[in-house]
């Protein structure tokens, strides 16, 4: 009980750090503009104006205050004097501008000025600036940036909420930002110059002119022109850039949220929210306040809490509804560019890159110390929150994927002919996180999949017996398998049911009444469980899977959470090594694929060993008029041959010789 009320005091001071922050940085869109909830109070402001005088809203209490603070620090002693102005622009506005301020800089100092697009920059190239930097950016649909500005925005998000990336990163970057674009798109505003200041604010660098945000709505708009605005705020960089290039020390500005960081990162895991920096100014309170009301109503919470969408936010997910989530893997990405698909394209034929990963639950009945989403997922041993209708989450899901995808279409190196492709859905990975067959409709979801050709892999973590029995087919159902025993089971996956065992042993057992693919999936964590190799043997005689995939521990660093280290990550020879034993034990299985770019081996049972030829793959299509058919069907049903360079002994060792193969120096996650 006293836990239960710490925990929630916890999760309500969490929410309010949230709130805070958000509403600092409602500051930055205020400054120069009135803020993306405007519209909504437009009428009234209209109706109280006689004359049709461009109308305003005022400023909240929070909007008065002053909004940045100035803080001196010393340049770097190389500091070069430059100016880059850099434009993310579709039309040419921001382009335009950007011109417009370099010919006001080149009269104002004499440092050099150069303006250029965004097409070619990256996170990278920012890091190695030494001189003064300039964003100025549109934002077009559903708040993307535009196609010159895609490939920075995404590297830059993706460094600001990576936790492997250090914040100070960026500490050498004096910047400033203007931003174009209509409070009309409300949430949206100005969103891609919203998170290019707070990222690189995050990571350090000083932003050394208050950062403005242009409006197109001329109801809105400070000046009563989205120009006015931009001259506007031209007349204060001009002002203050050359102070910044000639002193010993620059002005930075920052914004109250920000200058608190230091505190607030310490009850929060150092990670800054990108997302709820955005949203949160109009939706915080709000949401809030709505909950509140539903408890006092007696109506079941919303499984994603203010808390949560701010920490799966920063992980990277888009979130659906109030309890799904759907995020763009590595490996499709990767597909994208040609780089190699993951290791279920090596095993079963996948297209890495027409692959959605998705779950309808984020909620799992498990802590698992190797849960790479760091526990900030809820747990729960049933169903007990608000529930959203299979059809928003699967369109939901597509639509979020496919603005995903669209963004990431101005890499370098992402293949027309693979983009056309992924905007065709082929496959859903039901692994994200979470436990997906928690959600009570996941039949009707499974079916609108099929019904759009959409192939299911769907994955479960071996805790619900019954609802494993009452799953319509799926194209491959998985078990995660975790340990051997029930002692290491207790200690690996930290189970919330008590007859976890029991439970886990009968989840096996349907696995092995069921008609098409089942997998079971290990991880082998080094020290922890490879030395229970018996035991997974006898698991694997219980629900005699078709097939057992085997993949070292991915570490995703250090975590208050899980002690896991870089000494529990098994070397690929480790893990082969690990499978060969295992299937030595189990004489109707062998040892068939690997894919040694993610550290995964695949043991295969002998009942796809047909007509001389392993059958790992998947023929999809057949598959689907199997599900639409109506009538029972099994594995070998719908099994294809596995090419030559997918089986273990070939030296592609699982990379599939049409793609181009990458080495990373961050450690290479298996995939989902
Ligand atoms: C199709 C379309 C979608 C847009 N979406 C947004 C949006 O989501 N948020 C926003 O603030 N502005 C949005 N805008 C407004 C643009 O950012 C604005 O017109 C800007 O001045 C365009 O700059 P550019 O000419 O440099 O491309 C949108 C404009 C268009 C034409
Ligand atoms: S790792 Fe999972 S989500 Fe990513 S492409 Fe492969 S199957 Fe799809």
């Amino acid at each position: 009980m006293r836990e239960a009320q710490t925990e929630e005091k916890r999760q309500r001071k969490a929410a309010e750090v949230v709130a805070d922050r958000a509403a600092a940085t409602a500051a930055i869109t205020t400054t120069t503009t009135t803020t993306a909830a405007a519209p909504a109070e437009q009428p009234k402001a209209k109706a109280a104006t006689v004359t049709p005088a461009p109308a305003r809203v005022a400023p909240s209490s929070k909007s008065v205050q002053p909004l940045y603070k100035t803080v001196s620090k010393p340049l770097a002693a190389d500091a070069p004097q430059v100016v880059t102005i850099y434009y993310g622009s579709k039309t040419g506005t921001a382009e335009g501008f950007a011109n417009r301020l370099s010919n006001a800089l080149s009269q104002a100092t004499t440092a050099p000025v150069t303006v250029a697009s965004l097409a070619e920059y990256d996170i990278d190239k920012l890091s190695a600036e030494k001189g003064i930097v300039i964003f100025i950016t549109a934002t077009y649909e559903h708040g993307s940036p535009p196609d010159n500005a895609n490939w920075f925005h995404t590297t830059l998000l993706d460094a600001a909420n990576d936790f492997r990336v250090k914040k100070t990163q960026l500490a050498n970057v004096r910047y400033a930002v203007f931003g174009l674009g209509n409070s009309l798109y409300r949430d949206n505003f100005n969103r891609v110059a919203r998170e290019i200041d707070v990222s690189i604010a995050a990571l350090s660098g000083l932003r050394i002119v208050p950062t403005a945000l242009g409006d197109e709505n001329v109801a809105n708009s400070k000046t009563g022109s989205l120009e006015g605005d931009f001259e506007a705020w031209l007349q204060e960089a001009v002002a203050r850039i050359p102070a910044a290039l000639q002193g010993s020390a620059v002005e930075a500005y920052e914004t109250d949220g920000e200058a608190d960081s230091e505190e607030e990162d310490e009850a929060d895991d150092g990670m800054v929210d990108l997302e709820d920096l955005g949203n949160a100014l109009v939706k915080g309170r709000a949401q809030r306040q709505a909950q509140d009301q539903d408890a006092r109503v007696g109506k079941p919470r919303a499984m994603i809490t203010p808390a949560l969408r701010k920490a799966l936010t920063k992980q990277g997910y888009k979130l659906i509804g109030s309890h799904s989530g759907v995020k763009l893997c590595r490996w499709t990405k990767s597909m994208l560019r040609g780089r190699g698909g993951c290791y279920k394209h090596t095993f079963y034929g996948i297209a890495s890159h027409r692959c959605m990963e998705t779950t309808p639950s984020l909620a799992c009945a498990n802590k698992c110390v190797f849960c790479w989403r760091h526990h900030t997922n809820p747990v729960g041993t049933e169903w007990r929150w608000q529930m959203d209708e299979p059809i928003e989450i699967v369109n939901g899901a597509m639509q979020n994927h496919y603005d995903m995808v669209r963004q990431f279409s101005g890499a370098p190196g992402v293949m027309p002919e693979r983009m056309r492709e992924a905007m065709e859905i082929r496959h859903c990975a039901l692994s994200l996180v979470g436990e997906p067959i928690m959600y009570p409709k996941i039949n009707e979801f499974l079916d609108l999949l099929h019904d759009r050709n959409i192939s299911s892999f769907l994955v479960t973590n071996a805790q619900f017996p019954d609802a494993i029995a009452n799953l319509r087919p799926c194209c491959q159902l998985y078990v995660s398998i975790d340990a051997s025993n029930e002692q290491s089971l207790k200690q690996i996956d930290r189970p919330l049911f008590k007859d976890y065992w029991p439970r886990f042993l009968e989840c096996l057992r349907e696995l092995g009444r069921k008609g098409q693919r089942t997998v079971y999936r290990l991880t082998v964590v080094k020290a922890w469980n490879d030395d229970e190799i018996r035991g997974y043997a006898d698991l694997v005689q219980l629900g005699e899977p078709d097939f057992i995939e085997v993949k070292g521990v991915t570490f995703c660093g250090t975590s208050k959470a899980s002690s896991l280290t870089m000494d529990n990550v098994p070397f690929h020879e480790e893990v082969v090594g690990f499978v060969q034993t295992l299937v030595d034990m189990l004489p109707d299985y062998e040892l068939v694929c690997e894919h040694e770019h993610s550290n995964s081996v695949l043991a295969v049972h002998k009942r796809l060993f047909v007509g001389g030829r392993w059958h790992t793959w998947i023929d999809y299509p057949r598959f689907i008029d199997l599900v639409r058919s109506g009538k029972p069907f099994s594995t070998v049903d719908y099994m294809a041959p596995t090419p030559e360079w997918a089986i273990l002994g070939h030296g592609a060792r699982g990379f599939d010789p049409v793609e181009v193969r990458h080495r990373r120096n961050k450690p290479t996650g298996s995939g989902c």
